[in-house]
């Protein structure tokens, strides 16, 4: 029996060199080899590796169907088309409409793909990120490789800018453990002071949101606790 297409938003998020763009190309392709009818949508102020085409860090490209971008709604006649089954949009975190246009792409019963990075080089939210996130049907977060082996979950800006957009890649960014985030957070702010005071507050304010006891909170400058504290710590 046929069934009628139903509307779904899938979200990959997760920090930069994570896989995004890379699982984006991926779940389209299967779209495609499945017979539906696809849009591929960039962001066109991202030129990094190629001026039409959306393009992985390690240069894999899209091939065709690709619509460029400043604003999703200058792309509302490709995207709308009747014969479109799947919208797959990159770096949707720079579309100032993102949530309201998945919602209703959705409504239209198209099935949406975003690859949109899960927080800003100082940890805070995109706010259309933010927003699409409790509309999306599933949601994968990837991580990336921190230098120190472990899963990076964060993307550390290298430079002091702090406006919000500022493309780049490696030569501006990279991506870090918890970690090896706060390190290189707090060498760029403070010099020799490896763990600042708005650090260890961050850190305490995250250990509180997980519901880590406040008496099991680990020393943040590596040394051991002393055998008192550790055991009255209940360490
Ligand atoms: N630190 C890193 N961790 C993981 N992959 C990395 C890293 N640096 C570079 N890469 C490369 O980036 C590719 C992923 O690129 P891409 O899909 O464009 O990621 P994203 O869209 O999340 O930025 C990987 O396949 C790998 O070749
Ligand atoms: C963290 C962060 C990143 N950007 C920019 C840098 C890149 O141009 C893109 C992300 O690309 P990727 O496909 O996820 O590698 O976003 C930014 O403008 N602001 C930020 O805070």
């Amino acid at each position: 029996m046929y069934h009628e297409q139903r509307g779904h938003i899938t979200l990959v998020t997760g920090p930069m060199f994570s896989g995004k763009t890379t699982e984006l190309l991926r779940l389209h392709g299967r779209q495609q080899l499945a017979g539906k009818r696809c849009v591929l949508v960039k962001y066109a102020k991202d030129t990094r590796y190629d001026e039409n085409l959306i393009a992985t860090h390690d240069k894999h490209k899209s091939l065709s169907n690709t619509i460029k971008a400043n604003e999703l709604q200058e792309v509302y006649g490709e995207m709308f088309d009747e014969a479109v089954d799947v919208v797959a949009i990159d770096e949707g975190q720079f579309f100032s409409d993102l949530a309201d246009t998945c919602e209703r792409l959705m409504r239209a019963r198209k099935i949406v793909i975003v690859a949109a990075l899960n927080a800003r080089f100082d940890r805070k939210a995109f706010e259309q990120v933010a927003l699409l996130q409790p509309n999306a049907n599933e949601i994968t977060l990837l991580t990336a490789v921190c230098d120190c082996g472990e899963n990076a979950i964060f993307t550390h800006r290298k430079s002091a800018a702090t406006e919000e957009e500022l493309i780049g890649g490696k030569e501006v960014y990279k991506a870090c453990c918890r970690e090896c985030y706060y390190k290189a957070e707090s060498e760029m702010h403070d010099g020799e002071n490896i763990y600042p005071k708005k650090m260890v507050d961050d850190f305490f304010m995250t250990s509180t949101r997980l519901h880590i006891s406040p008496e099991k909170k680990p020393r943040l400058d590596g040394r051991p606790l002393s055998p008192r504290t550790a055991s009255k710590n209940g360490h």
